[in-house]
């Protein structure tokens, strides 16, 4: 699987506009901010006051007022924080679930293509844990990046009001850690980005290996899986550990830097106490605001890691909004009622993955409304393809797919997913209702219509069996009933021309039958292309058409391919034992 191309720079406009506030939300932090930021300002005034009056021999009563001041400022100064806090949270879900809204609905547009190179997992990832990774830094950021430098900034102009050589001194001293920390900074990010790296591919990896585990347990891969697996989980542990030695390393480097500093203004304090410029009161009062420059620091260390996350976020989101479909939309309709025509002229085909190895080459098909077209051929060669090419999954790179004479490649897309359906052998259902498995999660359209498809499916008694009827959560579902559901899907959906790839697996003879009367009810009235496993589903056809190695070897009427003692469609018959 290929990593996604940072193909657009990190701040990509559109990804900074979804995250974008209120304006009355922005306004209530911004007012949050100032608050938590003004209130643990003003505490060490308040202990300057207490110490000189105290030394001066002020009353109890005076000094136990100064203490309930400073009590009340501090419960302020916490509930300010908490509220900024409360805030920004909500500030920041709100804009990535706008994100991961945006980016699940743009994954789910983008083709076949990109879907091939790119696991699910991995695109779990991106959209949910890069996600989460840019909500925690913006919450970071405006509580600690935001509420941290105006602290900073409010410190130093009022030190260098009490004292303007340690004022001065004191912004010389954050301008170094600043230095220091902005170096530190270009040491951290590419090790966090190697960990989020780490981190995506083993979440497409287990994905991927979770979706596959039956195969897998049933052909003995087990043990190589997690030998594989454990080689994954290394790497990341790895490129987690790196991760976490820089951060400690920067904690600790910044812990040393500012006992130090403490140090020094304690020494410059205690002078100027000395020559008798500042009293102790002030002293108390630098000390204390010394030791508040710490905490923003620290936290704009630790906010680096995450803004490197968020960065690194940013970036793949940015490269994954970037992907555009490589089909390009048209815009003529297909003919809205009725069944639709199929031609396929000189169509040449080779998966992008495949350097240019031909697929499908000089493929000539052609089906008028309500006929019905049997594709054969062995495994591999190329009856999947010419099914997705009919459902524009992909465009032919040779010749033109018509459905009900409009070039594929000028429809438009809605109108190819309205009127043409399709049936796979491999049903997707999903852990919700009866009603959402065959609605596809879309507007209902009505439950009478819901019970009529599955009874023209032959699961009309499996329905009436269900405790909670249509709002039954769908579990333990058999082979043939998930089959027997796709069929019901493809009747509500009303196709025009429908594409069954048939089910190869045995099943039992009573939802054979069932599956057989589906197909007969579902193409009558449409046209149909059958990918056929079992020759004796082939009655049913008007036209077949035999592949070999992507070309059509043999193509003509079912009956008049049948009578010829010398076709490939008779042999075919023969060695199945069905009667010509
Ligand atoms: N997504 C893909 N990427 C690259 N190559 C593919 C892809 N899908 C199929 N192929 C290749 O294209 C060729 C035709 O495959 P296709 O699935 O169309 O055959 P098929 O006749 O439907 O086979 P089967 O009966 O086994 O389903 C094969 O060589 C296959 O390996």
């Amino acid at each position: 699987m290929r990593p996604f191309k940072h193909r657009t720079t990190p701040h990509n406009p559109s990804v900074l506009r979804l995250l974008r506030p209120g304006r009355r939300s922005a306004a209530a932090l911004a007012a949050a901010v100032a608050a938590a930021t003004a209130l643990p300002l003003a505490a060490p005034q308040i202990t300057r006051r207490f110490v000189d009056d105290a030394i001066g021999g002020a009353g109890l009563r005076h000094l136990t007022l100064i203490a309930l001041g400073y009590l009340v400022l501090a419960v302020a100064g916490q509930a300010a924080r908490t509220v900024t806090a409360w805030l920004a949270g909500r500030l920041a879900w709100d804009g990535t679930n706008r994100l991961r809204e945006r980016l699940a609905g743009h994954a789910l547009g983008l083709d076949m293509d990109f879907h091939g190179k790119h696991t699910p997992g991995e695109l779990i990832e991106r959209v949910d844990g890069d996600v989460v990774a840019i909500a925690d830094f913006v919450m970071a950021f405006l509580l600690d990046v935001v509420a941290g430098a105006l602290l900073l900034a409010g410190v130093i102009v009022i030190v260098f009001a009490v004292d303007w050589r340690i004022g001065a001194a004191l912004l010389a001293y954050c301008l170094v850690i600043g230095y220091a920390m902005a170096r530190a900074q270009r040491l951290a990010v590419p090790s966090a980005a190697r960990a989020r790296a780490a981190n995506a591919t083993l979440y497409g990896a287990l994905e991927e290996r979770l979706a596959g585990a039956e195969d897998l347990r049933a052909n003995g891969g087990g043990e190589h899986t997690v030998r594989r697996f454990h080689q994954i989980s290394a790497d990341l542990c790895r490129a987690e550990k790196r991760d976490a030695r820089i951060g400690t390393m920067l904690l600790a480097g910044t812990s040393v830097a500012f006992a130090a500093g403490t140090a020094i203004m304690l020494g410059l304090a205690a002078w100027t106490v000395e020559a008798g410029t500042l009293t102790v009161g002030t002293a108390v009062l630098l000390f204390q605001y010394t030791l508040m420059v710490r905490a923003p620091f620290e936290r704009l260390i630790d906010q680096i890691r995450r803004y490197q996350a968020a960065l690194a976020g940013l970036a793949r989101i940015g490269a994954l909004l970037a992907e555009r479909p490589a089909l390009a939309a048209g815009s003529l309709p297909l003919p809205a009622t009725g069944p639709l025509a199929l031609r396929l002229d000189g169509v040449g085909f080779t998966y992008p993955s495949l350097s240019g190895e031909q697929v499908l080459s000089g493929v000539a098909l052609t089906l008028a409304p309500g006929e019905t077209l049997g594709l054969v051929g062995r495994t591999g060669s190329g009856k999947s393809t010419v099914a997705r090419l009919v459902l524009r999954l992909y465009d032919p790179v040779e010749g033109t797919v018509r459905v009900g004479g409009v070039d594929l490649r000028q429809a438009d897309p809605l109108s190819i997913r309205a009127r043409v359906g399709v049936v796979t052998q491999d049903v997707q259902l999903f852990a919700a209702s009866v009603r959402d498995n065959l609605t596809l999660f879309r507007t209902s359209p009505g439950d009478d219509r819901l019970r009529e498809a599955l009874t023209r499916v032959g699961l009309g008694d499996w329905l009436a069996g269900l405790p909670d009827g249509l709002d039954t959560e769908l579990r333990g579902v058999s082979a043939g009933e998930a089959q027997l559901i796709a069929f019901a899907r493809a009747f509500l959906a009303d196709p025009g021309l429908v594409v069954l790839d048939e089910a190869s697996s045995r099943l039992d003879p009573a939802t054979e039958r069932h599956i057989e009367e589906s197909i007969d009810r579902l193409l009558a009235g449409r046209t149909g292309v059958i990918i056929a496993h079992r020759l004796s589903s082939l009655a049913r056809v008007d036209k077949i058409a035999v592949l070999d190695h992507g070309k059509v070897v043999e193509y003509g009427r079912r009956a008049d391919l049948a009578a010829d003692p010398d076709s490939r469609f008779g042999r075919l018959l023969d060695l199945a034992g069905v009667s010509r």
